[in-house]
């Protein structure tokens, strides 16, 4: 296994409500970047208010950081943290087949979604006291396929669709690298590389997508991701640039 990245820290849960629950706690404490693994939450969470399932053998694990610079850049780090996902999954499966990244930070494996990345922070006047990055890896059990919204992704799990048995604790020792190289390349270089790395991943460019919020879909080609990390598609009536939505293949 990867050695454990310098200046991170580890916290190992047993049991917990939510790590992003817990990183909030810490955060004001926090002397440098600390890792939350907890063995099993009580209430996790996934993106949209959704209920996240965590069943045991599954990676629940939260980075919090205190990053500084602007809540805009800060916000990259769902990039850097999927970019640093994938990496890891290429890392303990031997193979980057079948994986793939999906806008914002979902990573994809045969077709399914394999894991999911909450970011959450806190802030005032224009700076970011905290930044927590929750993610959530289906290691060893996918939630059942009728758990998900129609239309999204099925549910896909590391140890049914490559025969790779990975504890969190394993993965989560290369992910803590993974990350680290990656932050090191994001805080040095800014989001430039991190981009190309993450389109060359990107699952469907150049194809057709939906980009579905609350109030509105959009549908069009899925031309690139932009320098602030907005996703680009062309549609009938030129470009539409969009800041936050779910994507539908
Ligand atoms: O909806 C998604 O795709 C994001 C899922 C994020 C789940 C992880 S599990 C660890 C952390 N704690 C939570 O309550 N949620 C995130």
């Amino acid at each position: 296994m990867s050695a454990w990245p310098d200046g991170y820290g580890l916290r190992i849960l047993e049991t917990v409500d939510s790590t992003l629950n817990e990183a909030a706690r810490i955060a004001p404490a926090l002397q440098g970047p600390e890792w939350i693994l907890a063995r099993f939450q009580t209430a996790a969470r996934g993106r949209r208010g959704r209920p996240w399932s965590n069943p045991r053998g599954n990676l629940t694990a939260t980075l919090v950081m205190r990053p500084g610079g602007a809540p805009e850049q800060a916000a990259l780090r769902s990039f850097v943290a999927a970019l640093a996902l994938h990496d890891t999954c290429v890392a303990v499966t031997g193979r980057a087949e079948g994986l793939a990244l999906k806008w914002p930070n979902d990573v994809m494996l045969n077709g399914g979604k394999l894991a999911g990345i909450l970011l959450e922070s806190a802030g005032q006047g224009g700076g970011v006291s905290y930044l927590a990055i929750g993610i959530g890896v289906n290691l060893a059990e996918a939630p059942p396929a009728d758990s998900v919204e129609p239309g999204a992704l099925r549910p896909a799990c590391l140890l049914a669709e490559t025969g790779a048995a990975v504890t969190p604790d394993e993965f989560l020792g290369h992910l803590a690298s993974a990350y680290a190289a990656r932050e090191t390349q994001f805080t040095t270089y800014s989001f430039a590389p991190i981009r190309e790395a993450w389109l060359a991943r990107a699952a469907r460019l150049g194809e057709r997508i939906v980009a579905r919020t609350a109030k509105s879909e959009t549908s069009g080609i899925f031309r690139t991701v932009d320098a602030t990390g907005n996703l680009v598609l062309e549609t009938s009536k030129g470009p539409a640039v969009i800041s936050a939505a779910e994507v539908f293949f």
